[in-house]
């Protein structure tokens, strides 16, 4: 039993430092604030497989916008769709968190409405960026098979 509560201890706790485990008041200056912050990225990546995964994607898009040396206003629509992506991850991570410790792994309707709305904004999210890419990235790909194509003059010959 002890055993269990410890292994499950772990687990949550899994990538905090242990000298920062039972620091409950204020930060007393901003490098200490600083690095809390930095832990916290730190314990999403070991913690979220999902934000490795799109971390990764975040990667390959640079990799990607490089190739076609994309012009620097896409280049602000791809950061935004990226960004979107990695904070409803964020959101998402810290609503399990709370939800967690409120309801200590009992089942309860309001933490799974809680955890499944949070993950539903993460695919939302994830929606949105993928129409962004594909609207940023279709006019490169296909001047790349030399086809040129201009996605708003399109839009508008169906309008007429
Ligand atoms: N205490 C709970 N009460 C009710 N339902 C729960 C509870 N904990 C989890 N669930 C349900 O299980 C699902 C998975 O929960 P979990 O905490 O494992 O998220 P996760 O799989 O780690 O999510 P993610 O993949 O976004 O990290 C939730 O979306 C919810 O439907």
């Amino acid at each position: 039993m002890i055993m269990a509560s410890r292994d499950n201890e772990k687990t949550k706790l899994e990538g905090v430092p242990a000298s920062e485990k039972h620091q409950t008041t204020r930060n007393s200056n901003f490098l200490k604030a600083m690095r809390n912050s930095l832990n916290g990225i730190w314990m999403i990546l070991v913690r979220e497989r999902n934000m490795r995964i799109h971390i990764v994607l975040a990667f390959l898009i640079l990799v990607a916008g490089l190739h076609y040396g994309i012009y620097r206003a896409d280049w602000l629509w791809v950061t935004m769709a990226v960004f979107i992506v990695i904070f409803s991850e964020f959101l998402n991570t810290i609503i399990e968190a709370v939800v967690d410790l409120v309801v200590e792994k009992k089942y309860h309707p309001l933490a799974k409405l809680a955890k499944d709305v949070a993950a539903g904004a993460v695919l939302v999210a994830v929606g949105v960026e993928i129409v962004i890419l594909l609207l940023i990235f279709q006019p490169y790909v296909w001047r790349q098979f030399g086809i040129v194509t201009n996605f708003s003059d399109l839009l508008h010959q169906f309008q007429r």
